[in-house]
Formats: C-alpha cells, structure tokens, sequence
C-alpha cells in the first residue's frame, strides 16, 4: 500500500488528499475555498496549509504529489523535487503569478514536514507537449519570441489527462478514437481539444491567463489594450499584471468572482453581474466551436470543474446556439442534480455531452507513485 498526500495550491483554493495510490481510496480529504476573496477567514495559501498539515498523521505518509501549474519547456512529465527542481519551479513563478507561488509554499511546507519523504511535482502543462506548433506560436517578430522564450503552453493538463479518459470509459470507446471538447471552467478556467487523447490546442497560453474569462482574469484580451493603458493610463508592468490577473474577469465586471455569488448577485437585479456572466459565456461558446472545427468535427463535449460540473445554467447557456455543430442537451438530464460522472445530452445525439468531475488529486497520486517507482 502506498499513502500519497496530495497537495492542490488552486488560485481561490487549497486540496490536499491523503489517498491509497493503489485502490484510490480515500483516507483523509480537505478542502479550503475562496482563499483570499473579500470576507473569507482564510487569508493565503500559507495559513490553510499550516491547518492543513498540522491535521495529518505524517507517519503514515510515503510520499508527497504536488500540482504545479507551470513547468516551462523543462518539466514535461512528473518529477521528483530535489533542490534544482525547486529552484527552477521559482523561476517559473513570474509566468504563473497565482499558482506558482502558493505550489511553492506547499513544496517547502511539506519538505519541511516530511524531509524523508520523497515529494513529486506534477505539472499543468505537461499534458500540452503534445500541441502542435501552429497551436502553440504567436505570431509575433520570430526573433523576439525566441530570445524572451515566447510560447505558448496550456495548463489544467492533469484534469484533462483524467477526464478525458474517465469520458472515454463512459462512452464505451477507445479514447484513441475520440474527438473531445472539454472545458476546465473553475476559478481558472480553459478549454481544451484533444484528439485520441492528445492535446492539440488549449485556450490558456504562455501564462494562464489567455482565454477564458475566469474569476479574475480577463482571458482574450486586444494586445494593443495593454500599451494603451501603459500610454495613456501611466500603468507599469506590476499594475497591468494585477489589473488582468487579479481585478478583471468575473469579478472585474460583475464585482464577484465566485460564480456562486455572481449568479445570487444576477438573481437579484444587478446588472453588471448579468453583463459579466454573459460576456463569459460568450466566450466559452467560442472556444466550442473554435475546437471543434481544430479537431475536424466533436464526438464528445466535456464540461469539469466547479462551474462545469455544478452549473447548469452555464452549461445550458454556452451549448444554447451550437445545435448546428449537432451540440444539445437535455434540460432535465442537464438540470438534475448530481455528483456523478453523466450524460447530460438526448440518447442518440450525434455529440455526446457529458459532465464528468475531475479528479487532479487522484491523477496526481497515480502520477506520484509511477515516478517513484520508475514507472
Ligand atoms: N453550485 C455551483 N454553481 C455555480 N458555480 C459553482 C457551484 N459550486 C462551485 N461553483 C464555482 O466553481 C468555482 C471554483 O471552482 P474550482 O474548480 O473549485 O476552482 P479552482 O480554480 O480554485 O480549483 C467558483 O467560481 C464557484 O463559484
Ligand atoms: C491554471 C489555473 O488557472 O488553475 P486554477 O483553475 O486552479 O486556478
Ligand atoms: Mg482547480
């Protein structure tokens, strides 16, 4: 029996698992939400982790998978974490200024914790090394992208990586034949086409920041935006980074960056809320049918995460003009509460639309105990 504790630095949240890498059981589970949001009693990734630790029977730990979101050109699959790893997942930190960071806090507090232990990063963008080069490049003076290493990534990897598969099983066929959309859409969110379970194309980029409108972030955004605001607006490279990472999005528009909130918010008459929630989904409609036309047509259409996997109403909303790509779903399957994987599409439509909740943590601990073991 191997015990893995798994730690997930999200950007609103913290998971940490301690799970049977063999069976998947679960032995212990936390969870720690709206970290750093208005009004929430837990301040930073650093206090939920001290709460967190101080909780465990460290003892019966045999090793420790962290999810790292950026992992560069350098980590392409799961590594165990020596000093240099450490460094170098720092170094990464300025292109994923919310995770990379609390990722960190989570490796130094664990190898403290447990110096004896071996301790596992397992990156978001692995699963992307598999996008071709004209997904990837930006089409910027070559030059300039080669010398500041300008290009693009895709993160949420190890939630596709899962889900993708765990679709594959409920559809009854062989993930090497499926074309799937899937759609990560949490506090980060992203969408992903993945060909015979091969990403080709992800909306995030060299940062996670592209795309998608998220919680916080802006997503797609006019470049020329940028120096606009740095000519006219006098912001320096720390306020713009701020202003797209940490006041636009969801929040930026609507005032809240929990989709929880914003819908209560929508509920109530606001209508810069009702304006956010449409921007959003405009969006997320988009990168439908961007990717379906990527893949050359959909077999499967995936929705994961908190919002995908527990909003109906977005669901609803961003699949509500794809009938022409052959997309609908059925309002009672897709309205019906539940925590299981599903179908939320009519029997017999030519794309399948599922909901399947990811599981990181588990796909982290399984990637955690291959590395060990040499797998
Ligand atoms: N029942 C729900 N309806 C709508 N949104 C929800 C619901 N439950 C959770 N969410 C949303 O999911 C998001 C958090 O997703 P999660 O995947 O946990 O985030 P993270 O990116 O931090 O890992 C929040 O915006 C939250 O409001
Ligand atoms: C990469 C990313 O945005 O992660 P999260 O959704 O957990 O914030
Ligand atoms: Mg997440």
């Amino acid at each position: 029996m191997t015990r893995v504790l798994v730690v997930n630095a999200g950007s609103s949240s913290l998971k940490y698992e301690v799970l049977d890498a063999e069976s998947g059981v679960r032995v212990v589970a936390g969870l720690v939400e709206r970290i750093g949001v208005p009004g929430s009693p837990v301040p930073d990734h650093a206090a939920a982790l001290t709460d967190a630790l101080e909780g465990l029977d460290v003892e019966s730990i045999d090793a420790v998978g962290h999810r790292i979101v950026h992992g560069g050109t350098v980590f392409v699959q799961a590594t165990v974490i020596d000093d240099a790893v450490e460094a170098e997942i720092e170094r990464l930190a300025v292109l994923a200024p919310l995770h990379n960071p609390p990722g960190l806090l989570g490796i130094r507090a664990a190898r403290a914790a447990l110096p004896f232990v071996p301790q596992v990063a397992v990156f978001d963008t692995a699963f992307h090394a598999t996008l071709p080069p004209e997904a990837y490049t930006y089409a910027i003076d070559a030059a300039v992208a080669a010398r500041y290493q300008v290009r693009r990534y895709g993160f949420h990897g190890t939630s596709y990586r899962y889900v993708t598969r765990r679709a594959a099983e409920l559809l009854g066929r062989p993930l090497e034949q499926l074309r799937q959309v899937v759609l990560h859409l949490g506090n980060g969110a992203s969408a992903a086409a993945v060909a015979g379970g091969r990403s080709i194309n992800t909306s995030m980029g060299m940062t996670p920041l592209e795309g998608l409108v998220m919680g916080t972030r802006s997503g797609d955004l006019d470049p020329a935006v940028l120096v606009h605001l740095q000519r006219v607006g006098g912001f320096d490279a720390t306020a713009l980074d701020d202003m797209l990472n940490r006041s636009s999005g969801l929040k930026g528009l609507g005032g809240h960056s929990d989709m929880r909130d914003l819908i209560r918010a929508i509920d109530s008459g606001d209508e810069a809320a009702a304006l956010a929630f449409e921007v959003y989904v405009h969006r997320v409609q988009r990168y439908i049918a961007a990717y379906a036309a990527d893949l050359g047509g959909i077999d499967a259409l995936v929705f994961t995460a908190g919002v995908g996997e527990n909003s109906a109403l977005v669901r609803a909303r961003a699949v509500e003009r794809l009938g022409f790509l052959g997309i609908v779903v059925d309002a009672g399957l897709n309205a019906a509460p539940s925590s299981a994987p599903r179908f939320i599409s009519p029997d017999g439509s030519p794309v399948a639309v599922l909901v399947v909740p990811t599981n990181e943590e588990l796909q982290i601990a399984f990637d955690t105990v291959a590395v060990i073991s040499g797998g």
